[in-house]
């Protein structure tokens, strides 16, 4: 079976996928395939129902998708300081993935954007986090050693990015350089640390 690190997002108005497909370079640049995947907007009972394949855009994740994956790369835009209900409704159907331990043992990342700097990413990214340590995951940060993520652009810049997973301030309309720069490292890290535990 191939090798591939899943890059799992939502987005509504393709701030967060740009981030995808960033991370998703990052993952490429280590040599692994990266998958990247959505997962379909959640409607009531009275509303219409989407088709199993989207009119556009990347296919909607399969749980086979995340039971095989090497890694994880996981991202949502911040809504309320939290990730976005249509993700958390995905990962509310994965009970048989935990009883089965399919992804213990395997890296992850999160990322995030939101529209204001001090809109919640940090608490995004670390409650993202959560139901991944649940799957027995291991978490994988930036460092600060990252290109921009040092100590003097942290202080100065109004972008994304954090030790607990890549960023994204949603004003503007594409990533900036750090943030992308960012991205990049986040996906070809988790992309590094997964070839090391496979091989
Ligand atoms: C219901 C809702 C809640 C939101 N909550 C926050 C928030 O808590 N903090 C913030 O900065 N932005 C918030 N936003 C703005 C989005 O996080 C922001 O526009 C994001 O970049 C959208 O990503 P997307 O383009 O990938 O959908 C919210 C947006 C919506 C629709």
């Amino acid at each position: 079976m191939s090798e591939y690190v899943l890059v799992l997002f939502y987005s509504s108005g393709g701030h967060t996928q740009q981030m995808a497909e960033s991370i998703a370079k990052g993952i490429e640049s280590a040599g692994i395939e990266a998958r990247i995947r959505t997962v379909p907007r959640i409607s009531a009972q009275t509303e219409k129902t989407q088709h199993e394949i989207p009119d556009e855009g990347y296919l909607f994740a399969s749980k086979d998708d995340l039971a095989h994956c090497s890694a994880l790369v996981m991202g949502s835009p911040t809504r309320f300081g939290n990730m976005a209900a249509p993700l958390k409704y995905f990962l509310d159907q994965t009970s048989d993935l935990w009883l089965s331990g399919a992804l213990v043992n395997k890296p992850a990342a999160v990322f995030t954007s939101s529209s204001t700097l001090h809109g919640g990413q940090e608490s995004t990214c670390l409650s993202m986090q959560l139901p991944l340590l649940h799957h027995g995951m291991i978490i994988v940060g930036i460092p600060f050693t990252a290109t921009g993520m040092h100590i003097n652009e942290q202080f100065t810049k109004y972008e994304g990015g954090s030790p607990y997973g890549a960023g994204m301030i949603s004003h503007k309309e594409n990533l900036s350089k750090n943030e992308d720069s960012l991205c990049h490292a986040l996906g070809k890290r988790v992309a590094l640390i997964a070839k090391k535990l496979t091989c």
